[in-house]
């Protein structure tokens, strides 16, 4: 998404006062909902999907402060036709038609507390906005944001079932945090450019069930183990850097925004059948033994194509991946009990 946005942004820039650069359109029609969209990663992330030249038409739910959001960000001379939802009444309204449904409503945490401490609150939201997407956009790709996203992904896929509608190619998990994360703290330490960096990160997204495979990383550096453990660490522990420099004001924002956007931007070009679209995600899963496990998924017209395998992994990985089965497990089956309750 980076360079073909910020070159579209820049085409748009150079014809200010035209219409030549929205006349030039090709893309087909794609409506984007974001649910929490008045919040700390709703605003930002709905700025960058304004930016994005491949949606058409972009929803922006929340229960309170959404006209205020939509009637800003509505003023961008981008392609897009802005919607500004609030209230429970409006939530089909926002659903209907849409291609993709992005997720970031509910409770941030606060320093001292860990993402399944969220589960209380945010489960029943996500529960109930996921009832909502079964009845008005049944077929749309569901961008899951809010945490504990080991249990939030789960709980949307028995909401599914129960519906009726349930295909796991549409379900997602959104751990492209993790990635970004990834990337940019290797690069420092590698000293490569940021830009040229790929790592993959399994498993799932909370503390030691994040497992950045920095065996795979490109360009390769010559790092030491204790540096690999390092990283590995700082990756695992990204979230809770930002909690406590925030200091009781939230959690990620900006960089989960960035990281929202670059995942919904591959969701919409898998589903313009743009090729080879690939990246880490918490899907349905046959790759270990877990019924849900974040790993490489290539995107395509039906949302997952293919969830791609581990490839090789270095010892210190191999611990990692055994380590985290268990919280992980506990945390899917935690979200299909509450779902069934
Ligand atoms: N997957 C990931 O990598 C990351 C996930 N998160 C999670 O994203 C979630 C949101 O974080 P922030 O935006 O910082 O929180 P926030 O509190 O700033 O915003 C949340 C928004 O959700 C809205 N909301 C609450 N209930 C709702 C409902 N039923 N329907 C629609 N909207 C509703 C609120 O009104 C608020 O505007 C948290 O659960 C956080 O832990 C945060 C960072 C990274
Ligand atoms: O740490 C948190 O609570 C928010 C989050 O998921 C992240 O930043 O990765």
């Amino acid at each position: 998404m980076r360079t073909s946005m910020l070159r579209s942004l820049a085409r748009r820039t150079s014809t200010a006062g035209t219409r030549r650069g929205f006349a030039s359109e090709s893309a087909p029609d794609r409506k984007v909902a974001i649910l929490g969209a008045a919040g700390g990663i709703g605003q930002p992330l709905s700025l960058l999907m304004k930016l994005n030249p491949l949606v058409s038409r972009l929803a922006l739910y929340d229960i309170a402060g959404t006209p205020g959001v939509a009637a800003d960000v509505s003023h961008i001379n981008t392609r897009s036709e802005i919607l500004g939802y609030a209230g429970e009444e409006q939530l089909g309204k926002a659903l209907e038609g849409a291609d993709v449904v992005i997720i970031p409503a509910g409770v941030p945490r606060k320093p001292g507390m860990t993402r399944d401490d969220l589960f209380n609150i945010n489960a029943g939201i996500v529960k109930s906005l996921c009832t909502a997407i079964a009845k008005y956009c049944p077929h749309a790709l569901v961008n899951v944001i809010s945490n504990p996203v080991n249990s939030t992904v789960p709980i949307a896929s028995e909401v599914f079932k129960k519906a009726g509608t349930y295909d796991e190619k549409r379900l997602f998990g959104v751990t492209t945090l993790d990635v970004v994360r990834a990337k940019t703290f290797y690069a420092g330490k590698a000293k490569v450019n940021v830009a040229d960096v790929i790592v993959p990160v399994v498993g799932g997204h909370a503390g030691v069930t994040i497992l950045p495979l920095f065996s795979q990383a490109t360009p390769s550096a010559n790092l030491s183990s204790e540096e690999i453990e390092a990283l590995t660490k700082r990756t695992q522990d990204g979230g809770t850097e930002v909690v406590e420099a925030k200091a009781g004001k939230g959690s990620a924002t900006l960089s989960m925004a960035y990281a929202g956007a670059i995942f919904a931007d591959a969701c919409l070009k898998g589903l313009n059948g743009v090729p080879d679209v690939v990246e880490c995600s918490f899907v349905q899963s046959t790759v270990t033994d877990l019924p849900f496990f974040a790993s490489k998924v290539r995107l395509g017209k039906n949302g997952v194509e293919e969830v791609l395998g581990l490839g090789a992994l270095s010892d210190y990985e191999k611990e990692g991946l055994e380590a985290l089965k268990p919280e992980l497990k506990s945390s899917i089956e935690k979200g299909i009990k509450f779902a069934h309750a």
